[in-house]
């Protein structure tokens, strides 16, 4: 089954949250995942069941940069805030390098989620 992980930094949230409404038919055909407060606020947002895993600060990304690396997801749409830092810098880093390493698609904006989510659909 596809495998689709949602991730945003809190100022791109609502803009996920938003995304996920727009899309979310087609997102309930998927297994999804999601760090702590991101799926929580999908969950209560939206009717999408997500698996949760840690906060991103307390791990949650090297979680799914876990899946990415056993080749266990298929897409990330990661809305990172690029205009503040965060305190776990390098488990970000990390997730967006192991993404390259295994070539699993990765959309850091809303403009290229739209294409993420159009080629899964294919
Ligand atoms: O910090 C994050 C990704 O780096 C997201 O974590 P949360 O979804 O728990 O806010």
């Amino acid at each position: 089954m596809t495998r689709v992980a949602l991730i945003a930094h809190d100022e791109k949230k609502s803009d996920l949250i938003e995304f996920a409404q727009a899309h979310e038919e087609q997102l309930r055909e998927y297994e999804l995942i999601a760090t702590g407060t991101t799926g929580k606020r999908l969950m209560d947002e939206t009717d999408l069941e997500i698996d949760r895993k840690q906060s991103g600060p307390l791990g949650g990304d090297l979680m799914i940069g876990a899946d990415v690396a056993e080749d266990r997801l298929d897409g990330l749409v990661f809305l990172r805030d690029p205009l503040r830092a965060q305190p776990h810098e390098p488990d970000i880093s990390a997730l967006l390098r192991i993404c390259d390493v295994h070539d699993t698609a990765l959309a850091t904006n809303l403009a290229s989620a739209e294409f993420l989510i159009e080629g899964l659909a294919d």
